[in-house]
């Protein structure tokens, strides 16, 4: 069943939150619009003459209002790049329509940024030019720029790392830099694949903790794909769990839970090993055959 108004057609129970309002800093209550929406959509990957492929992802429905996290879950090959790149405008739509920042995605959507496993960074470019690139490209006047960089390095705990090349750098300080430099085009919206993955443990919690504090400070929107369960509950507003390909939201949690601007603290709470828990149930962790 469905449920329709002004801004959405999608399904009920993805829906049932979507006219609430949300905490921003603060504290204050504030009715937020919808920022992200999958209505209907499919993708298939049509090879050489074929007419007809399967689809990768299908009936995916969704909503995600302006401030939210949301993270993606689903065994691998279930399509969340996938989704993701259909978000971003890397992909198109099989079927259905897709809406980022209020227009459909058919292309690149400006205010829209992502950020993946690897940092990207072009290795013969400073940590400061590389922040500056996106800037380059559109064209931000120099002394702009170089304003903008400084002032994101710094938030992202780099400053004095400027005229660093990335081979100088850790993996961690490295993520930081490609953090750095998506959070320098000011987007409103970020799909970020599973940034964290190749990190150990430790600095993978402490970049948690910044990227959170940012999305909370500056009400960010974001669609989060990680397999770490214990990170999407520690970042995340809502969970939504996709089935094995062809791909589709079976189940979508709200996690009741504070701290989402502080995931440390977030992670020591007595209910996030209960929704953990729920994650692997739904996931099928450890059952006989997931295990290979
Ligand atoms: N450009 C493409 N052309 C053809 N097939 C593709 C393309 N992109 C993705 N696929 C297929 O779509 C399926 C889903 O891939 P996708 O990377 O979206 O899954 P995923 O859930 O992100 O996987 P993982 O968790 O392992 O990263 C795979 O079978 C993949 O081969």
């Amino acid at each position: 069943m469905t449920t329709t108004s002004p801004m959405y057609v999608v399904n009920e129970s993805v829906t049932r939150e979507s006219t609430a309002a949300v905490a921003a800093p603060g504290g204050d209550v504030t009715p937020n619009r919808v920022e992200i929406e999958f209505r209907g959509v499919s993708k298939a990957f049509p090879q050489k003459d074929q007419q007809q492929a399967p689809a990768v992802v299908k009936d995916l429905n969704f909503a995600i209002r302006k401030g939210e996290v949301v993270s993606l879950i689903g065994p691998s090959g279930c399509g969340k790049s996938t989704l993701l790149n259909m978000g971003s405008g890397l992909y198109s739509a099989t079927t259905g329509t897709v809406m980022v920042a209020g227009q459909e995605v058919k292309g690149p959507v400006k205010r829209v940024a992502f950020m993946l496993q690897k940092d990207l960074l072009m290795p013969w470019r400073t940590i400061q030019k590389n922040v500056e690139v996106g800037m380059e490209i559109a064209r931000v006047p120099k002394a702009e720029r170089q304003a903008i960089a400084r002032d994101m390095l710094a938030k992202c705990h780099l400053a004095g790392f400027e005229k660093h090349y990335p081979f100088q750098l850790s993996g961690g300080m490295r993520q930081r830099a490609a953090l750095a430099r998506t959070l320098a085009m000011k987007p409103d919206v970020l799909f970020l694949d599973e940034p964290f993955s190749a990190l150990d443990a430790q600095t993978k919690m402490v970049l948690q903790q910044d990227l959170a504090n940012t999305l909370y400070n500056e009400q960010k929107t974001a669609l989060f794909i990680t397999h770490d369960l214990a990170e999407a509950v520690a970042l995340s507003d809502r969970i939504l769990v996709m089935s094995s390909r062809p791909g589709t939201i079976i189940e979508e949690i709200t996690v009741d839970l504070p701290f989402r601007n502080n995931p440390l603290e977030r992670r020591k709470l007595p209910g996030t090993g209960p929704l953990i828990g729920r994650l692997m149930e739904l996931l099928h962790v450890g059952d006989e055959g997931s295990m290979h």
